[in-house]
This record gives structure tokens, C-alpha cells and sequence, in this order.
């Protein structure tokens, strides 16, 4: 179980981006965070990986499997990170090194953090591809010969490789074309759900948030407003500001 419990966060310039945020994600579910650029999504999300940049003020606890993270010292905190949680983020897909191949990135990343041999991280990179529906000889392509949509599906192969619990992802499939993005999303929730891994993923977007999520929650001004099972919060929101988010993605809807 991951539990954020009473999460606020003050950036150096006095913004305060979260405040009191309570959020919980077991195993094999998908929480999606909703809301408005600007409501504090994002913070919430780096704050709970302790990811914010320094001088940025943090209260409050970070459970994962009932260890208070933001309590850790740095270098378990960064154990933690690959090995117990992970990241994919909107801009994941173009953080790979560009004059390397593929199988290297892996492999130096699989060396780094799990000490594996390496041929035995090579072979492992590509039972990862194949996992995320790439042919394995992907890894000896360099990061400019693949589409975005094949990158990022590397990029999550890639916060796969220490067989994390949780995945933490922002805006995964924003900087995709329409139909990349379903299929993305599709795969994700494919591998939470074969993995029993349970994913945080950040959204402004309502109907793709409905699309993968079990449980969905309401980001406002800096606060949770509204958590609940996805059905109900579409079906019948209680908070003033999900209710005129369902109205927004229903008047869509009919337009189109
Ligand atoms: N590094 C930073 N320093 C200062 N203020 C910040 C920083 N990052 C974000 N903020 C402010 O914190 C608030 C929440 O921003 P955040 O990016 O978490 O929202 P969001 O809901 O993820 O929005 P978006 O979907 O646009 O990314 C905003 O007022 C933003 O201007």
C-alpha cells in the first residue's frame, strides 16, 4: 500500500501547491489525479518521491509498504525510487541519451541499480521490450530512430527494469497523437494490472482519467476535493467542482 497521508508543499516563492493532501493506492489499482493546470497535481506527485526542487517545503508522510519515505536517508530514498516506486513522465520519452543505443541505456541502468552482469541485463532489456509490445532488436536502435510513441513505451520498459510496486506517471500520453495515446494507455494498464503494480497518474484530462482509472481524484486549488470509486465520481460527483468538470466532458461529448 502507498499512503500519502497530510501532504503539503510550499515552493521557494511562498506558492503553496499542495495542502493537507490525503491519498491512498493498494496493489494492482490505478488512482488517476484530475484537475486544472496549476492545481497541484504535479506537486503532489514529486513531493511524494521527494523530487521538488531545494528549498521547496514538504510536511507530512509518504507510506510505501508502511515506510515513511520523505523520512529515509538520500541514498535509500534513491534505492526506493527505482526499486520500490518508479516515474514515467510526459517528457520521459526524451530523456534517453541521445548518442547511445537503446541496450546500453538499459544495461547501464540495470548495472547501476541491481548489480546484474551484463549480458544478463542485455537479455532482460529485451524481455522489458517485448513486454511493452517492442521487438527486441529495438535495442539497438539509437532514440532518433523511433516514432514517440515507440520512445515512450521505452521509457516505461524503462521504469519497469527494477520491478518496481508503484508507478508514479505525469501526463504520460500528453505529447502523443490521439490514437498513440489509447494504446499507450492501454499497455499501461495492461502491465499494472499483470504486475499487481498499483499507479498514480496524473491528468488533466477527465475522460482519459475514466478511461484506465479504478479510482479517480479531484485536484482543486491545491486540495483533494473528492476521491471515489471512477463510476461514481462520472456517474454522480459531489463536490460544486467535479460536478462542473463532468459537465465540461459531457458538453464535449455532445459536440463531437
Ligand atoms: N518550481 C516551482 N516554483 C514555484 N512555483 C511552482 C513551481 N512549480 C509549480 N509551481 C506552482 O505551483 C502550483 C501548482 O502547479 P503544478 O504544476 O503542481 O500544477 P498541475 O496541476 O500539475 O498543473 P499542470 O497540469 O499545468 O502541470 C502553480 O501555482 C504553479 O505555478
Amino acid at each position: 500500500m502507498m499512503e500519502i497521508s497530510h501532504l503539503s508543499v510550499t515552493y521557494p516563492n511562498g506558492v503553496e501547491a499542495v495542502t493537507d493532501a490525503n491519498l491512498m493506492l493498494s496493489p494492482g489499482e490505478i488512482v488517476a489525479l484530475v484537475g486544472e493546470s496549476g492545481s497541484g497535481k504535479s506537486s503532489l506527485l514529486y513531493a511524494s518521491l521527494a523530487l521538488l526542487p531545494r528549498g521547496s517545503k514538504t510536511s507530512g508522510e509518504v507510506f510505501l509498504d508502511g515506510i515513511n519515505f520523505l523520512s529515509l536517508p538520500h541514498d535509500r530514498k534513491r534505492q526506493f525510487r527505482w526499486k520500490k516506486v518508479s516515474l514515467v513522465l510526459q517528457g520521459s520519452m526524451n530523456s534517453f541519451t541521445p548518442v547511445l543505443a537503446m541496450e546500453r541505456q538499459f544495461v547501464e541502468a540495470m548495472q547501476e541499480h541491481l548489480n546484474m552482469k551484463e549480458t544478463d541485463a542485455a537479455a532482460r532489456a529485451g524481455e522489458l521490450l517485448e513486454e511493452v509490445g517492442l521487438d527486441r532488436k529495438f535495442l539497438r536502435r539509437f532514440p532518433h530512430e523511433m516514432s514517440g510513441g515507440q520512445k515512450q513505451r521505452c521509457a516505461i520498459a524503462m521504469a519497469l527494469c527494477c520491478s518496481p510496486d508503484y508507478l508514479l506517471a505525469d501526463e504520460p500520453t500528453t505529447a502523443l497523437d490521439v490514437i498513440t495515446q489509447a494504446e499507450i494507455i492501454d499497455l499501461l494498464k495492461r502491465i499494472v494490472k499483470a504486475r499487481n503494480m498499483g499507479m498514480l497518474m496524473v491528468t488533466h484530462d477527465l475522460a482519459l482519467a475514466a478511461s484506465i482509472a479504478d479510482k479517480i481524484s479531484v485536484m482543486h486549488r491545491s486540495r483533494i476535493v473528492e476521491t471515489a470509486e471512477r463510476d461514481r465520481i462520472i456517474n454522480d460527483p459531489k463536490h460544486p467542482h467535479t460536478i462542473s468538470l463532468i459537465r465540461s466532458l459531457r458538453t464535449m461529448e455532445e459536440e463531437h
